[in-house]
């Protein structure tokens, strides 16, 4: 069982949102810009949230006065370097890193994740979800120990998390609801939310 002090959740939000054409973190969904209710599901499951963006104060006033922004550069480095920028923050074994970008995520079905972390087989870099293209790396949860391996592969040029990700072995989370993963990446995603 992990629990919330145990946990550090990571938000990547510094993509440049051009499908959509305006930024995703600040669009409205039910009232609420996307990057608030995210945040406020992190903080449901970790004690610890970062925020990783170039813009801090572009979030700042949707956002509680305690979040920690990790201020990255270069700009639109990638999902990647932002991650690894994040996660050298971070002090507990377990990190939960998740996009901005995910309207349908569910707390109850993060926690749930979360509480069987401890099962997971130590040679397991990380546990996500996985679909027929690969794995769902901007929703789940990484070892901390994986730093180096990660800044190993960023020195080498590498910007790929499947890529990064299929060198390792990474444990299968099971995807009970599917939908909840749900990309929001364009104005038709957006309009067919509901
Ligand atoms: N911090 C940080 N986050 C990023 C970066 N690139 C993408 N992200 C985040 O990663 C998540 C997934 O991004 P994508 O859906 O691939 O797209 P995007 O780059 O925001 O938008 P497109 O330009 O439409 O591809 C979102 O939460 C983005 O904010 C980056 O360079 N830095
Ligand atoms: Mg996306």
């Amino acid at each position: 069982m992990t629990n919330r002090s145990e946990l550090t959740a990571i938000i990547l939000a510094g993509g440049k949102s051009s499908r959509m054409g305006e930024d995703k973190a600040l669009i409205l969904i039910q009232g609420v810009p996307l990057l608030q209710r995210i945040y406020k599901i992190a903080e449901d499951c970790a004690a610890t949230v970062y925020v990783v963006t170039p813009w801090e104060q572009r979030y700042q006033h949707i956002l509680p006065p305690n979040c920690q922004f990790i201020k990255e550069a270069p700009l639109f480095a990638g999902p990647l370097i932002g991650f690894a920028q994040g996660l050298a923050q971070v002090q507990t074994d377990w990190v939960l890193l998740l996009a901005c970008d995910l309207p349908k995520l569910r707390v109850e079905a993060l926690q749930e994740w979360a509480n069987q972390l401890d099962d997971v087989r130590t040679s397991a870099i990380a546990t996500l979800a996985h679909h027929i293209k690969g794995w769902e790396p901007l929703c789940g949860f990484y070892r901390r120990s994986c730093l180096p391996d990660l800044n190993e592969y960023i020195n080498q040029g590498g910007r790929s998390f499947q890529q990064w990700l299929n060198q390792h072995p990474v444990q299968v989370l099971p995807l009970t609801e599917p939908g909840m993963l749900f990309n929001c990446n364009t104005p038709d995603d957006l309009a067919n939310l509901n």
